[in-house]
């Protein structure tokens, strides 16, 4: 059959995300590889690890992709395969024994919709590190933030908070990841690209509720040292200051319900809107939708997509550690 559109045929989709420690040994080391050479000081880090350890040094990043890649294996026609940046499987030995399974093309879903460093430009360069010679061709996906499959299932989860608030007046907070204020301005070829994606996914989602009323978009989990400017306002000091009568979070920058959700959203967060009796509630990430699982095959079924200029997104500057 004659094609009007070039479609990409891959022979296996590799999941590639972030990885996190499954047992309290593996915190600090993972933590270290996380941080290596970014200057996010060391008080950060304990802190950081306070927050894996309330919850056994296991991150829920791990059983979520798991939970993911379960849910894609009946969708696709291909096998499916899982590295990570930070933890093990490692990108690295999961791309060598895709080689010795004779895997020739494979995309590349990262757990991240957005443009950005950390959330895509840092994909590239994991692709390019793993990628061996006379072994798989690896090809990012684009972003799909604004995929109707991703905003569908972000909808319906926001719909389902809503429900259990069971108020009217609840207002949407879209919650993402802060970065460096220097990091979204390099966002993308001209700039401001990761901001400017989750503000149209997060408005997105809003006309598919079919709602009228007027959103917030807030930032969570900020790191590094004090000093540098970060994205703001931050999540929780917009939850004491807000005069809204409720609030549903809805974690648009994220994929899974992983420690900033859990713990950033679900314990500091939700203790701020205690201590002001707020009426809140936390809307779950896309997780296994089966919308968003089906987007997935959708997008490999696209024309195999341009990559991101090298000029965008550029890592940020390196700190000695
Ligand atoms: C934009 C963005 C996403 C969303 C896109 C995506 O999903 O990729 C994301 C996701 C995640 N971030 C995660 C964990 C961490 N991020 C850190 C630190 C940082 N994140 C940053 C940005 C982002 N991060 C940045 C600019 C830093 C500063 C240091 C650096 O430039 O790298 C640190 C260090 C300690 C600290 O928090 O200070 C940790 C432990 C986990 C795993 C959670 C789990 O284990 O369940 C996930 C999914
Ligand atoms: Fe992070």
């Amino acid at each position: 059959m004659n094609r009007l559109v070039h479609v990409a045929d891959y022979d296996a989709l590799l999941l590639l995300s972030f990885g996190g420690p499954e047992g309290p040994d593996d915190v600090m080391p993972f933590l270290e590889n996380v941080v290596r050479g970014r200057g996010v000081p060391r008080e950060r880090l304990l802190e950081v690890a306070e927050h894996y350890q309330g919850f056994g040094g296991v991150s829920p990043i791990n059983r979520q992709n798991r939970e993911l890649l379960e849910a894609l294996r009946p969708v696709l026609d291909v096998p499916v395969y899982w590295g990570n940046r930070n933890w093990h499987p490692f990108g690295e030995d999961t791309v060598k024994q895709m080689k010795d399974d004779g895997v020739r093309k494979a995309a590349v879903l990262a757990t991240s919709a957005f443009a950005g460093y950390s959330s895509c430009r840092q994909y590239y360069e994991d692709i390019s590190r793993i990628s061996l010679e006379g072994g798989p061709e690896l090809i990012k996906m684009r972003h799909f933030g604004d995929h109707p499959g991703f905003v569908a299932a972000m909808a319906d989860h926001t719909r389902e908070a809503l429900e259990r608030l069971g108020r009217d007046d609840a207002r949407l907070v879209f919650t993402a990841h802060s970065i460096p204020v220097s990091m979204a301005e390099t966002a993308g070829p001209s700039g401001g690209l990761y901001e400017a994606q989750i503000r149209r996914s997060a408005e997105l989602v809003n006309q598919a509720l079919g709602r009228d009323e007027p959103w917030d978009l807030v930032w969570q989990s900020r790191s590094g040292p004090p000093q540098v400017p970060w994205l703001e306002p931050d999540v929780c000091d917009f939850l004491h200051k807000t005069d809204a009568p409720a609030v549903v979070l809805v974690p648009i920058g994220f994929v899974s319900d992983h420690m900033e959700v859990v713990y950033d959203l679900d314990t500091e967060a939700r203790d701020v809107a205690a201590e002001r009796g707020l009426p809140l509630e936390r809307a779950a990430t896309v997780g296994t939708h089966p919308r968003f699982v089906r987007m997935v095959r959708e997008l490999m079924e696209e024309p195999e997509p341009v990559p991101c200029p090298l000029t965008c997104c550029p890592a940020p500057r390196r700190h000695r550690s």
